[in-house]
């Protein structure tokens, strides 16, 4: 079996799969972090790669840009896979003024100023999509052991980077903490499932101050996020 944007045959994915918009970023987490990484996937240049890490099998899909595009990936991966187990692993705009360049963010809720969550529900309903509280606190407790700086809170993934009209002291107020383009599908598409999904962001710039990151470090920098998640996935892998 494969769908209309993944190749890979059943049972080539791993249950938990982390998921970075990048696919050269996916590239970088098998070449680096997985042992024996077979790549299952380049339909569109999405990469897709199965391999080990510390002994338990591990996939990385990137789900290119966007809600809609992330979309297709984690339905895909939940409805047609199998798949228990999403974290993403993205960059994201700081917010907040604690919130620095290089933190990292444990995204415990997603807002969005997009239609997608609506679309699940009657119109009077405004869904929230959240984390896994078990990813999550398992994250949390893993960047404690590690010593790694990081902030749980609300976020925000919106439908276009570049995008003047949003109000960000009021989500700073409200205690949004950064910005990206891909949780609300991923965690409303999670629970659509009932299944699992976390988000662990890497702040690559800053809305407010102005602090920035290269383009390099956005793509295969940021190994604190990448480690992180791993370590993460291999208490929740089941095979
Ligand atoms: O670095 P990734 O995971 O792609 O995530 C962020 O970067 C992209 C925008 O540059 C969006 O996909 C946003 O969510
Ligand atoms: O979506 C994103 C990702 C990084 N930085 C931003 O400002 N937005």
């Amino acid at each position: 079996m494969t769908t209309p944007h993944l190749e890979a045959e059943m049972g080539q994915i791993a249950d938990t799969v982390l998921m970075p918009g990048d696919p050269l970023r996916a590239k970088f987490i098998a070449d680096n972090f997985l042992e024996d990484a077979v790549q299952y996937n380049g339909v569109r240049a999405e990469y897709g790669f199965t391999g080990t890490y510390k002994g338990k099998k591990i996939s990385v899909q990137s789900s290119g840009m966007g809600l809609s595009s992330a979309s297709i990936y984690a339905t895909e991966l939940f409805k047609f896979y199998g798949v228990n187990n999403i974290i993403r692993v993205g960059t994201a705009g700081a917010i907040s003024t604690d919130v620095h360049v290089r933190d990292l963010v444990l995204a415990e809720g997603s807002c969005t100023n997009t239609r997608f969550v609506h679309n699940f529900f009657d119109p009077e309903i405004e869904f929230s999509p959240i984390a896994d509280f078990n990813l999550l606190r398992t994250a949390a407790d893993l960047a404690d052991e590690k010593g790694f700086t990081y902030h749980v809170g609300n976020t925000i993934g919106v439908d276009r980077f570049y995008n003047d009209r949003i109000d960000n002291d009021r989500l700073a107020q409200f205690g949004i903490l950064a910005t990206e383009m891909e949780l609300p599908a991923i965690y409303s598409i999670a629970a659509e499932y009932h299944k699992h999904a976390l988000g662990i962001l890497t702040i690559s710039d800053h809305i407010v101050t102005g602090e920035s990151t290269t383009s390099d470090e956005r793509q295969t920098g940021f190994k604190q996020m990448m480690e992180l998640a791993l370590d993460t996935a291999v208490k929740f892998a089941g095979e």
